[in-house]
């Protein structure tokens, strides 16, 4: 990617929640700053009217660096020649659903969007998955785009990575900045798996200083795990301002690399590590430089965590079997 041609970035469901925050950040500078940007904006047809007042509020907002907009219902044309594309575009649950029970509902548009980007993105896109079920969405679309390499595809699981920060300062009183070394393992669900062995406070192991190992397991663990269906009972309606704020995350730290000396979580396809089936999109920790990420290896993986991460991979295999029966991979 040239640093000076406007970026061509494409959002899905453009005119949701999610996206009305999160084309606002973007359009301000969240994710790349002040280099020149090109939004192209995709929805079903029924919402292009709503998205057109979403751009009317884009253009009274008078960003200096958003040179262009597009919107439209054709992805062929909406992707054409894109070098990130943000797949935010879904059904979101509802109380007393899980993620996975969306996977009927919104997988096919992963085959179609997947198909389109192979077609017409640009080579080295970068595709960043929000709508859930996050990363077996991710996984219909990249199998679904043969040309694009596999490691071009990831799913969102900063959110998550952002509330065990969260967590774990509270718990210790201390400020979020001093939590480094964060890891989400496995699906963006209720079996995803966050990490204190590994994660660090102040530079010292993160379990040691809670000291509290039934803390960990029976409030930290599952108040992560479930905080957006603890979202969804307060305000109705799932997260979608923090949401916004993790996908630009994510992917700016794809784009300009990870800070030095910690690690953020990305769901990733495996290449195997940590024993998790390869080509399965999981979270890892994982370090960015240059536009690429690696998969950070050697971490320990006491008996409990290996339990947990075994769970939530487990229940990726299900949903991966799930959309082989559908028929979107
Ligand atoms: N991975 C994560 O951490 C999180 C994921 N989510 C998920 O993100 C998704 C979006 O959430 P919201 O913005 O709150 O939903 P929303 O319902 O407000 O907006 C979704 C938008 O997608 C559009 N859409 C549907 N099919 C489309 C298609 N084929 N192409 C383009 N646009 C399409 C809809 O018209 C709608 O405007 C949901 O699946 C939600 O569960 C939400 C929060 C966190
Ligand atoms: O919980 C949901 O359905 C929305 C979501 O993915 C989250 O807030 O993490």
């Amino acid at each position: 990617m040239s640093t000076d041609a406007p970026l061509k970035i494409a959002v899905t469901g453009a005119a949701g929640q999610i996206c009305y925050s999160l084309l606002f950040r973007i359009a301000s500078g969240s994710l790349l700053g002040d280099r020149p940007i090109e939004l192209r904006l995709l929805e079903i047809t029924p919402a292009l009217k709503a998205l057109e007042g979403v751009v009317m509020e884009l253009d009274d907002c008078a960003f200096g660096n958003l040179v262009n907009i597009e919107i439209g219902d054709d992805p062929r044309k909406v992707f054409d020649g894109v070098h990130a594309a943000m797949l935010v575009g879904a059904m979101p649950r509802k109380a007393g659903m899980e993620r996975g029970d969306l996977l009927s509902a919104n997988g096919a548009i992963f085959t179609a969007q997947g198909k389109a980007l192979n077609d017409v993105a640009a080579d080295d896109v970068k595709v960043l998955v929000t709508g859930n079920p996050a990363n077996t969405n991710a996984l219909i679309a990249m199998k679904n785009a043969p040309d694009i390499p596999a490691s071009q595809f990831n799913a969102l699981t900063r959110l998550d990575h952002n509330r065990a920060k969260s967590q774990l300062a509270a718990k210790l009183g201390v400020p979020v900045t001093e939590v480094s070394h964060m890891t989400i393992w496995g699906n963006h669900s209720a079996t995803q798996y966050p990490d204190l062995f590994n994660a660090k406070v102040g530079g010292k192991n993160a379990a040691e200083l809670v000291g509290d190992e039934a803390w960990i397991e029976n409030d930290f663990i599952p108040t992560v795990a479930k905080r957006g269906a603890a979202i969804i009972a307060a305000r109705g309606l799932s997260s979608a301002a923090s949401a916004a704020n993790a996908t630009v995350e994510h992917m700016r730290d794809w784009i300009l690399g990870t800070p030095e000396g910690d690690w953020v979580s990305m769901a990733v396809p495996s290449d195997g590590s940590y024993g998790v089936p390869e080509g399965l999109i999981s979270s890892f920790p994982c370090i960015v430089k240059d536009g690429k990420y690696e998969i950070v290896q050697g971490l320990e993986l006491g008996e409990f965590s290996r339990a947990k991460i075994d769970a939530s991979v487990a229940e990726l295999v299900d949903e991966r079997n799930a959309v082989t029966e559908l028929g979107l991979i």
